[in-house]
């Protein structure tokens, strides 16, 4: 067998474009354009090309870009000072503090200290916790780029065996709530999982975010299945993902490193900051994403 290649840079120029038409709406009822505030902190080379990508995605959407660059020696308390006053900002409806932070920096109470409701990227402990109860909130950005190719793919996930490799907060944790979301049967492996081979073995649904280049195996794979690849490994051959690209000679589709998971990331955050905002001005969106 050879896997279709599933293609998530077209998938997300697709919601990207369905984003657009949101934004032109919320524009027309609210008279302002949906805000997205991203925070940069430090010179990290793979972090600032993805906060640029995402400020030219936002205004191609439609939307107003907001953008802090901060130094590396930007302090806990000068950070926190930021987020409360877009927090306070009435033009914004998206926040998002770019990861990860310089060492000195403690993560976890910056991403708290968001409002919940502005919290676009998914990660406040309040929009875990609505994700673990089914109550709507905001999705991680990535683990729902990767559900939406999946729907795309397989129609109905119900009663399916999904193995997801990683249990990251970012990644794993919510991957696997949206899996259970869609009546899938889930494992979460990780590095203390035995045999591993053998659990991915049973999965009709493999999605790999571990971070470790090539590591997933053709004879761990049920033929047929479908594997999302969450990893991006910088390696001297070039990007590659936690899946063996030779897997396609089992699985029946697969997503590639680079151009699958990955541009969904931005097209997910778009939506959310859309939502967010039609959400802020009581607009129903007349096409929901
Ligand atoms: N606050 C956040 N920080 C980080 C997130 C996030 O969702 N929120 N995710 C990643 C980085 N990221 C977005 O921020 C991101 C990663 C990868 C891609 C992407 O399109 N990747 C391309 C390859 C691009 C390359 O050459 O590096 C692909 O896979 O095709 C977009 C966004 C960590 N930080």
């Amino acid at each position: 067998m050879t896997a279709r290649i599933i293609d998530g840079k077209a998938f997300a120029a697709d919601v990207r474009a369905q984003v657009a038409e949101g934004v032109a709406q919320v524009a027309r009822e609210a008279g302002r354009k949906p805000g997205l505030a991203v925070v940069l902190v430090g010179e990290d080379p793979a972090s600032a090309v993805y906060v640029r990508s995402k400020g030219k995605a936002t205004v191609a959407a439609g939307m107003e870009s907001i953008e802090h660059r901060l130094p590396a020696d930007t302090t806990q308390d000068m950070l926190e000072r930021l987020v409360d006053q877009l927090n306070a900002d009435p033009a914004v409806d998206g926040i998002l503090v770019q990861l990860p932070l310089p060492g000195h920096l403690d993560e976890s109470a910056i991403i708290t200290r968001i409002d919940p409701d502005k919290d676009v990227d998914g990660f406040h402990p309040v929009n875990a916790g609505r994700l673990a109860t089914g109550l709507p909130g905001f999705v991680p950005c990535t683990p729902y780029g990767c559900l939406l190719l999946l729907r795309d793919v397989l129609g109905d996930l119900s009663g399916k065996d999904a193995v997801v490799i990683g249990r990251s907060n970012i990644v794993g944790k919510p991957m696997a709530q949206l899996l259970i979301g869609d009546s899938c049967t889930v494992t979460v492996a990780h590095s203390r999982t035995r045999d591993l081979p053998a659990v991915v073995k049973r999965a009709d649904i493999v999605v790999a975010a571990v971070g470790r280049a090539k590591m997933v195996k053709p004879d761990w794979i049920k033929p047929g299945a479908t594997l999302i690849d969450v990893g991006i490994n910088r390696t001297d051959e070039g990007l590659v993902g936690d899946i063996d690209p030779a897997c396609a000679d089992v699985a029946g589709a697969m997503t590639p490193v680079p151009g699958g998971v990955g541009p969904m990331t931005i097209a997910v955050l778009l939506r959310n900051t859309l939502v967010s905002a039609a959400r802020r001005e009581g607009i129903t969106l007349a096409k929901p994403i």
